[in-house]
């Protein structure tokens, strides 16, 4: 008798495909002939149906819908990414940082901050940088700080969320998954790598139980491209915007030069930072000129 069970996909070995089951169990699967013949590939993260039948081998029969598939390597069902942002090395940018949580508020993707190498800097450079992410804090990003804070954020991951690490090259991105993956109750052992030898190396990635979730292995983002989103959907990636528009005078205002403009009155009045309002504008340009910014490269 065969029977069929849920779970997720937390590697890709050699055409092998291991999954976590909804039981806790983990079961190495091939995938069905058919998948192949609908152009269909299980990525990492993928919620799947698993079949096993009377002799104990585990097929992998559906993928059940995706919520989203991004990142390189791909992870599919992607919730949560944890954005490491450092303080110096490369230096603390604004900038940046408004341009990541664009682009993953333009993927319907939660973030978190986490500043990195706060070690390096002065006490004053530092209450600076906490100064400008307490408004990221305000406008609903958690914020985290280096070590202390590593349990915090596995306490954060809930039940069967799919997080992933992003930021600028240099940030701290694999430092940071040292550290939480020291923490994590790691279930699996490595999976030899012998079996992994093809013709060209393609970049692997696994997920692996952090919290009562899981963290990709591989920092998934560290370039980022915005050109594809609609200009005049900008607006609404930013957060704070987005809920200010309730009350702009027109439908789709764009928070240029129309009358009754909420979020022009809140920039004026303090409560939105001038910095988020001038990232705003110069994304726009940068959109309609199909440019990507050399540091985003
Ligand atoms: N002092 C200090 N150094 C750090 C910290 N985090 C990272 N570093 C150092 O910064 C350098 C880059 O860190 P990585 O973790 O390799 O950065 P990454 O984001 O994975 O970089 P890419 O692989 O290029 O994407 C390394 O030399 C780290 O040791 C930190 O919190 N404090
Ligand atoms: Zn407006």
């Amino acid at each position: 008798m065969t029977k069929t069970e849920e779970g997720t996909v937390v590697g890709l070995i050699a055409g092998f495909y291991d999954v976590e089951l909804t039981s806790g169990q983990r079961v190495r699967t091939r995938a069905r002939g058919v998948f192949r013949q609908k152009k269909q590939k299980p990525a990492v993260g993928d919620h799947v149906e698993v079949q096993v039948d009377e002799k104990g081998t585990s097929y992998l029969v559906k993928i059940l819908p995706r919520i989203n598939r991004i990142g390189r390597p791909a992870v599919a069902n992607v919730s949560h990414v944890l954005l490491v942002i450092s303080a110096v090395q490369p230096d603390f940018s604004l900038q940046l940082l408004d341009r990541f949580l664009t682009f993953f508020s333009w993927q319907g993707v939660n973030v978190s901050i986490y500043l990195s190498k706060s070690d390096l800097i002065s006490k004053e450079q530092l209450e600076k940088i906490k100064t400008d992410l307490a408004y990221y804090q305000k406008i609903g990003y958690p914020v985290f700080y280096e070590a202390q804070d590593v349990e915090k954020i596995i306490q954060t991951i809930k039940k069967g969320e799919i997080w992933t690490l992003a930021g600028q090259s240099g940030a701290g991105k694999s430092t940071l998954l040292n550290k939480l993956k020291k923490d994590a109750n790691q279930l699996t052992g490595a999976i030899s790598m012998s079996l992994n030898r093809g013709k060209h190396t393609t970049r692997q990635v696994q997920l692996f139980s952090l919290g009562e979730g899981f963290l990709a292995d591989t920092p998934g983002f560290s370039s980022i491209d915005l050109t594809p989103i609609k200009l005049n959907e900008l607006c609404n990636y930013f957060v704070e915007f987005k809920k200010a528009s309730v009350k702009c005078k027109f439908r789709g205002c764009q928070h240029l030069k129309e009358p009754g403009c909420e979020v022009k009155l809140l920039l004026k009045e303090g409560k939105i930072k001038q910095s988020r309002y001038d990232d705003y504008l110069a994304m726009r340009t940068e959109i309609s000129e199909g440019r990507i910014p050399e540091y985003l490269k």
